[in-house]
């Protein structure tokens, strides 16, 4: 059986309502060619039992895929909001068509996905496709990304408790996918991948470049560190490692706990004494003279936060961020430690 219809088939036994998945098992989407995807035409699938989606539906909920209902663009993409016939609101990711990078992600977000069921990770609720479409439809998120309430929303900031919610959310969603039979590595965590329901409660989104690992080499054989955010990515990586690892996952996570405490943007640079670097370096020249308070956001509130807790934190990160990949905690560590800082 080629590796299309391998797939096809997978996919569809994952649609069984209430089978919860043993492992998960993402076909190679980088073995797949442009030509082979393409050739799969009109077919669309529900993960959940109560939706039913075709493609007549969809863009009969979009007015055509009418611009009025675009609420976000990605790198392979736009992204529609709409609201299906029984009320539900969805989000619809919308490929171009143009992009092979956009139809090996279709593929590899469609299968990682549709099988991982946790509270912190974004449910995907089915896909269409067509010979000139390809639809992925996620639940939707009101409060969108935390990129965009950490760095955009004007007027707000949040609370430290808040800040700690988010970081346990996203941590846990982690821990649960590098602990599974065959671990996944998401490879592209960054505050624009974590969605915040209306309780600001987290979801890790975006698995278009997650990789299964191989217990026997703890790593996947490719990796796609051309999609993770310059600034959120290893040192291994930046010189030259091509391998998909979960350590780098952890560096990735060490990056976004400095930027949800600290509320900087990691693409920016910072300073210190007048000097230009990165932030997980600012951030470990600023712990190693005991400065943990001065690193805190300076919009945020300080009343009830507790030095020892704002210390504990940063002390995760900074082992998170560790240079050297072998001495960076695993994810369950990180989610354990997390867990002695009250919210
Ligand atoms: N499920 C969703 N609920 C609410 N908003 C969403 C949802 N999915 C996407 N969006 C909105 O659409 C925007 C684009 O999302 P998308 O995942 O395509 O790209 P991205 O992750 O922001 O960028 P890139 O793909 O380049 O990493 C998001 O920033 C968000 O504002």
């Amino acid at each position: 059986m080629d590796c299309v219809l391998q797939a096809v088939v997978w996919v569809f036994r994952c649609r069984k309502p209430n089978k919860t998945p043993q492992t998960p098992k993402p076909v190679s989407a980088t073995t797949t060619t442009t030509t082979e995807l393409s050739s799969i035409t009109d077919q669309s699938a529900s993960f959940d039992p109560n939706l039913k989606f075709s493609m007549t539906k969809l863009r009969a909920a979009t007015k055509d895929f009418s611009p009025k209902f675009i609420i976000g663009d990605g790198s392979f993409g736009t992204v529609y909001k709409a609201q299906l016939s029984n009320g539900v609101t969805v989000a619809i990711k919308r490929l171009n068509p143009d992009a092979f990078k956009g139809f090996r992600e279709f593929w590899a977000e469609m299968v990682t996905l549709g099988m991982l069921h946790h509270p912190n990770i974004v449910k995907i609720l089915g896909y269409c496709m067509t010979s000139s479409d390809r639809l992925l439809i996620y639940e939707f998120f009101q409060k969108g990304s935390l990129d965009h309430w950490l760095h955009l929303e004007r007027n707000f900031t949040f609370i430290w408790g808040t800040r700690i919610q988010i970081v346990k959310g996203v941590a846990k969603g982690l821990s649960f996918l590098h602990s599974l039979d065959k671990p996944i590595a998401h490879q592209n965590i960054k505050s624009r991948n974590v969605f915040l329901d209306s309780n600001f409660q987290a979801h890790i989104t975006d698995f278009g470049v997650a990789r299964g690992i191989d217990n026997s080499t703890s790593y996947a054989s490719t990796q796609s560190a051309d999609a993770m955010g310059y600034c959120y990515m290893p040192p291994e990586y930046k010189e030259g490692l091509t391998s998909a690892t979960l350590e780098a996952d952890v560096y990735s996570f060490g990056i976004l706990m400095f930027e949800i405490a600290t509320g900087k943007r990691p693409n920016l640079p910072t300073f210190l004494y007048g000097k230009e670097i990165g932030i997980a370096e600012w951030a470990r020249k600023m712990l190693a003279q005991d400065e943990h308070m001065q690193m805190l956001d300076g919009s945020m509130r300080r009343d009830g936060l507790i030095e020892a807790h704002v210390k504990e934190y940063f002390e995760i990160a900074r082992m998170c961020t560790s240079e050297i990949r072998r001495e960076r905690p695993t994810m369950a560590k990180v989610f354990r430690l997390l867990n002695s800082i009250p919210m």
